[in-house]
């Protein structure tokens, strides 16, 4: 299983997200924004958190120019799979990848700790190694992470069974608890929580790698 990280001026987290798409077993590839190709046979675009052009505009809102943003919206028009996660989150929705936005947090706070989430759908490729309901320890860390979207959107992830992930307690403000989204496809993740934070025990927990061990193994065997 091939992955592709990329790097934007500002991501602090793309190393980590490398290497835990690595441990899973996948052979991961890095790629700069200014890039216009991702790699021969890529199965996942992973797009990584940080602070992408200072979080200037907006979050993600510049990064979502970047060069190789017209591969990436290509590979997901393809059926390709991509992860975005916390400020990746924010540039997927500045592509229109997925829907809704990331605006600042209610209490207008940066917000860094581990929270509970609970796995709201195990039908994806990103999810499926959890069960639905299943409570997993998952770190946050951002200032724009409350998630917004019109009432038409709402009815129509929680119809379709797109949201992947709630907040067991809210901590800023998203609509309906949401922590996670899928695309119609199911084959696009966006969630504001680091589950490469929490990929081994080093790292104080390790619920995060089901995701990527998941990712692997069901691309895998594709
Ligand atoms: N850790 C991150 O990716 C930070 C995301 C974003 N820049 C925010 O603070 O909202």
């Amino acid at each position: 299983m091939k992955a592709a990280v990329i790097t934007f001026p500002g991501s602090n987290c793309d190393r980590d997200l490398a290497v835990a798409f690595a441990h899973a077993g996948a052979d991961v590839h890095r790629v700069w924004h200014k890039d216009t190709a991702l790699p021969e046979g890529v199965d996942v675009v992973a797009v990584p958190g940080g602070f992408s052009f200072g979080d200037y505009l907006r979050c993600g809102a510049i990064a979502a120019q970047s060069p190789i943003g017209a591969a990436v919206r290509a590979h997901a028009a393809r059926g390709g799979y991509v992860l975005g996660i916390c400020n990746g989150f924010q540039v997927l929705t500045e592509m229109g990848l997925l829907p809704g936005a990331l605006m600042r947090n209610a209490g207008l706070k940066f917000i860094c700790k581990t929270v509970k989430l609970q796995v709201a759908t195990s039908d994806s490729v990103f999810t499926s190694a959890y069960v639905r309901g299943q409570r997993v320890m998952i770190p946050v860390a951002h200032h724009d992470g409350n998630y917004t979207a019109d009432a038409d959107v709402l009815a129509r992830l929680q119809g379709e069974d797109r949201i992947a992930f709630t907040y067991s307690a809210n901590p800023n403000g998203s609509m309906g608890s949401i922590a996670g989204i899928l695309s119609d496809n199911r084959r696009v993740l966006g969630m504001m929580p680091h589950p490469e934070r929490a990929a081994e025990p080093a790292h104080g927990g390790a619920d995060g790698a089901a995701l990527f061990g998941a990712v692997m193994g069901a691309l895998a065997l594709a």
